[in-house]
């Protein structure tokens, strides 16, 4: 099986040497990958050079066997994603913007956006301008722009920050229902490590730049250990090596 994401020895270093290092991470059709590291190890970073938003210093990024530094849009295409805060005209209501980004694409016809609008919760506000929602609603708005053209990848970057309790639930159970119905594939982003293990197939580490370790879900919880076991004790074992460095 062709994997539909794959990333070769990507780097990205900022001025201050900070960044991602030689990110090896392939990613197949059905994936559910969470995403998992402490405050600034490089998952944003990460995220954002593989849906072309930074460009890397050294290697590359294929999308559906299109290398995205040649050919942008063909691996983009159905690719669908939500990378931090997302900017919006204010102005627009939920319903005009979902409109707008429609507009992108080839045909979504206004069902498939009332559709996404119920999927997300945001319905009965639909009609409100977004300058009058909160910092949830309009994470719901991202990832119902993300979902919209029904792409076979998404990507998600901390998608459940910002949302209360019946948000969270509400979002675990979207991407479940899109990844059973529709064979969605996810690469998300998170801290919420019990989410991760009740959504993702797979999971990677990231530790200052650093994709440390990979794995199944189904066999890390085999031997007797939480993920929050696995990643604690990876965590220390990278700490531990940093100190004797
Ligand atoms: N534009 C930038 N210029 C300089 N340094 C940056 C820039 N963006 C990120 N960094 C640094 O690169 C490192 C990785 O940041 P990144 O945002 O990818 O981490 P993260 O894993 O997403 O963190 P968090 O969980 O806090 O969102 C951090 O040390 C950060 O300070």
């Amino acid at each position: 099986m062709n994997p539909i994401l794959e990333t070769s020895d990507l780097t990205k270093e900022y001025g201050s040497r900070r960044g991602i290092r030689e990110m090896n991470l392939q990613l197949y059709p059905g994936d559910v990958y969470g995403l998992l590291g402490p405050n600034g190890a490089g998952k944003t970073t990460f995220l954002k050079l593989i849906t072309g938003l930074i460009r890397p210093d050294r290697g590359s990024v294929a999308l559906f066997n299109a290398n995205i530094a040649d050919h942008y849009a063909q691996g983009m295409q159905h690719v669908g994603s939500m990378i931090e805060s997302a900017d919006f005209h204010d102005f627009l209501t939920a319903w005009q913007y979902l409109k707008l980004v429609a507009r992108f694409y080839p045909h979504i016809p206004d069902q498939r956006i009332e559709r996404v609008l119920e999927d997300v919760g945001l319905w009965k506000v639909r009609k409100d301008k977004i300058k009058n929602y909160s910092t949830g609603m309009k994470q719901k708005l991202a990832l119902a722009a993300a979902i919209l053209p029904e792409p076979k990848l998404i990507i998600l970057d901390e998608p459940t920050n910002g949302l209360d309790i019946e948000g969270t639930v509400m979002f675990r159970k979207l991407i479940a229902r899109l990844s059973e119905e529709s064979g969605t594939s996810f690469i998300i982003s998170s801290h919420m490590i019990h989410e991760l293990e009740q959504l993702c197939n797979r999971i990677g580490i990231v530790y200052e730049g650093h994709l440390r370790k990979e794995g199944y879900v189904s066999q890390l919880l085999q031997a007797n250990q939480s993920l929050e076991q696995h990643y604690i004790e990876e965590i220390q074992v990278a700490k531990g090596e940093n100190n004797r460095a």
